[in-house]
């Protein structure tokens, strides 16, 4: 039987990753497994930061935003020398397999230090929801709160001074955070990587907002890396009706207390990796699909195509 395991979080992070920890770290004690806190990602585990978690340490964290770990970006990672150091510091200390809680860079990293021997199981943190073999990850929900409070903010604004409100969200490539947060919101208008951006197409679209349909306000939700929203705003306030004002949600979206929705989906999570690895698993991630939690080999997991989002694409387009 496994007698002791790792824990991380890697990447950027994300609400729910502290829940995350203390069910990995509770249920693997409840196991009689020992468990140790790997500090800043795959840097502390190369830099063997590496400390021992006990029940206690884990407590009062279910309701707290960030990570207890740490976490950090280290692309030296994908060089097997360095990956090399990290498993020796893992060996010094008896660590035989490890839990990895990131998105899908740091999935490649649990799936090369189990070809390299140390079984590793990923859990889905991030808020980009851009992990394919889960329906949701750990973050997303809370992220979708603070962007569906901060919407409702400006909505109130915008209606005042006749604006149209550009709000551009995270997601990386992923333009989940943008559609849920255009339907929970009644937004007018989302843009994806995946919707495409036809500049001139949505100028006239807001134009038709305010001369036909007469709205008083106009709220464009835009995935980031897609156009700079600055620019766009001005151009909606020289060639429609509406000012335009461009806000950028950024890093606000990444913080905050978890939602119950993420801290069970991540206590339950937890659980299913420790389970995983004492069944001698590595290689996998944990997922949900209509809300049951299952392991996915990692290399499938990063292959699977993404789900389309056409329903509720068209839901959208059909409640505007
Ligand atoms: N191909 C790879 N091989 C080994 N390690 C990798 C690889 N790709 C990424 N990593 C490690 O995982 C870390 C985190 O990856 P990345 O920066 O892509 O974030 P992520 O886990 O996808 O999370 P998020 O996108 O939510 O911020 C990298 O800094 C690196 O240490
Ligand atoms: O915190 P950083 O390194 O600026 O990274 C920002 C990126 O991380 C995420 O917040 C999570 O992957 C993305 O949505 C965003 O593109
Ligand atoms: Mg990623």
């Amino acid at each position: 039987m496994i007698k002791r395991i790792g824990v991380l979080t890697s990447g950027g992070d994300a609400p729910g990753m502290n829940a995350a920890i203390r069910a990995v770290t509770r249920v693997a004690i409840n196991s009689g497994i020992e468990v140790f806190g790997i500090y800043d990602g795959y840097r502390g585990m190369v830099e063997g930061r590496i400390e021992p978690l006990t029940r206690q340490s884990v407590g009062d964290i279910i309701d707290r935003g960030g990570t207890l770990l740490g976490s950090a970006r280290l692309p030296e990672f994908k060089d097997s020398t360095v990956r090399e150091k990290a498993i020796e510091q893992l060996h010094k200390r008896g660590i035989e397999a490890v839990v990895v809680i990131g998105g899908d860079g740091s999935y490649r990293g649990a799936l090369a230090l189990t070809e390299m021997g140390i079984n590793c199981i990923g859990l889905p943190g991030t808020i980009d929801n851009d992990i394919s073999s889960t329906d949701f990850t750990i973050g997303f929900d809370t992220a979708l709160h603070t962007v569906v409070d901060a919407v409702d903010k400006l909505r109130d604004t915008s209606s005042s001074h006749h604006r149209c409100s550009v709000v551009e969200v995270m997601g990386n490539r992923c333009g989940d955070l943008a559609l849920w947060a255009g339907l929970a919101c009644g937004a007018e208008i989302v843009v994806t990587a995946q919707t495409g951006f036809e500049e001139t197409e949505v100028l006239e679209r807001l134009r038709d907002f305010d001369l036909v349909r007469k709205k008083r306000h106009a709220i464009v939700i835009i995935s980031e890396k897609i156009t700079d929203v600055h620019m766009f705003a001005k151009k909606i306030s020289q060639t429609t009706g509406f000012s335009g004002r461009a806000t950028v949600l950024g890093h606000v979206q990444r913080g905050g207390s978890p939602t119950p929705t993420d801290r069970v989906m991540a206590s339950r999570m937890g659980e299913k990796a420790v389970d995983l690895l004492m069944q001698g698993i590595g290689g996998q991630c944990v997922s949900i699909r209509d809300n049951a939690i299952v392991g996915v080999p990692i290399e499938e997991a990063l292959n699977i195509p993404r789900a389309s989002r056409r329903q509720l694409q068209n839901l959208f387009d059909r409640l505007v």
